[in-house]
């Protein structure tokens, strides 16, 4: 057995699709027509079996999880004579690129905000604290986007520590992928029920850099966290894919960085993106992603087609 099945044996309950699927009927939990369609609105491939097998057992545990931690929080004002201080939830998702963490987080950003409990549910992906494009040429990092030191950490830290601290209204940098670039606009975060924060590197530590700077983890400030995992084929596969369709989409755009993609053959566009796996995405994953794997509270396992086929919950 590799080492990862036996740490994953250790430390996770695995469920089948069906086992987890049935985790939904302790709670009848329906959708409306409503609901379906501000889902297919996310992503019209989601399937809805997708979303009643796997993402409603997940919200419900979800929902569980976030109202413990408020009962905490009214227990401890009790104890301390205090009135309760406004307190946001973060629950990370991390995966590879093109694993589908952004489709994933706005499902259940969807799903989450329909409980009375938590009814204001924000996402922000990591892609912002990335350094601006002029940044990463300075520092000769333009072919190692998405690798720790593309990322402003210091930033990412201070952000989710501001979130944590209560302060009203948080601002959050944008990243644009038609641009590839930080834009200038940022957002803002205020004082929401549950963040969703979304990013490749939000398991990760000072430690996985290459210069190690001491400074608090991401993950101190996360009360819940999420791996979105899936075999390198079909990862690879999903790049691919999502490349070819860019050139209608993103490249389209005259002011896309990648503009002159917009017009390459689907043979040519192929050999691009798979040279993009090989020598980036793929290289990330193995390195520094896929190593974090095993400190989420939760790992969902896809197969082909974006099917989940195993749910691992931290015992
Ligand atoms: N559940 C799903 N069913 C079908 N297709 C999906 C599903 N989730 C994601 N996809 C498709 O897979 C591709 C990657 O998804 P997405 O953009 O959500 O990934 P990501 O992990 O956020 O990527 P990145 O790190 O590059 O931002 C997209 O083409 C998306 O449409
Ligand atoms: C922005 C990231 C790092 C993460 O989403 C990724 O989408 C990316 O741009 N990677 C660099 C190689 C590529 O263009 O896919």
């Amino acid at each position: 057995m590799s080492l990862s099945n036996t740490i994953q044996q250790a430390l996770y309950m695995p469920f089948n699709r069906d086992s987890w699927s049935q985790l939904r009927n302790a709670v009848p939990l329906t959708l409306t027509e409503a609901d379906l369609s501000e889902l297919r609105g996310i992503n019209e491939k989601i399937s809805l079996s997708e979303v009643t097998d796997i993402y409603l057992p997940l919200s419900r545990l979800l929902n569980l999880i976030v109202k413990a931690k408020q009962q905490r929080g009214v227990v401890l004002n009790q104890f301390l004579g205090q009135q309760a201080a406004k307190s946001t939830y973060i629950i990370s998702i991390a995966g590879s690129v093109a694993v589908g963490k952004s489709t994933t987080a706005r499902i259940l950003q969807a799903l989450l905000s329909h409980w009375p409990e938590h009814p204001k549910v924000d996402l922000i992906t990591t892609d912002g604290f990335l350094y601006p494009l002029d940044e990463l040429k300075r520092r000769g990092l333009l072919q190692r986007k998405g690798f720790p030191e593309s990322y402003d950490m210091k930033l990412l830290v201070e952000f989710v520590s501001a979130i944590k601290s209560g302060i009203e209204d948080v601002p959050a940098p944008l990243y644009s992928h038609i641009t590839y670039d930080r834009l200038q606009q940022t957002i803002s975060v205020r004082q929401p029920d549950i963040l969703i924060l979304e990013g490749l590197n939000v398991l990760q530590t000072e430690l996985d850099s290459p210069v190690s700077i001491k400074r608090p983890f991401v993950s101190d400030f996360v009360d819940f966290s999420i791996y979105v995992d899936a075999e390198e084929k079909w990862l690879k596969q999903w790049y691919v894919d999502r490349f070819l369709q860019f050139r209608s989409s993103a490249f389209a755009d005259p002011k896309a960085y990648f503009h002159h993609f917009a017009s390459l053959a689907d043979d040519e566009a192929t050999k691009m993106a798979s040279h993009v796996w090989d020598t980036i995405n793929g290289p990330n994953l193995r390195s520094n992603i896929k190593p974090t794997r095993e400190r989420a509270n939760l790992i969902l396992k896809k197969g082909e087609n974006h099917a989940m086929e195993q749910v691992l919950l931290r015992k």
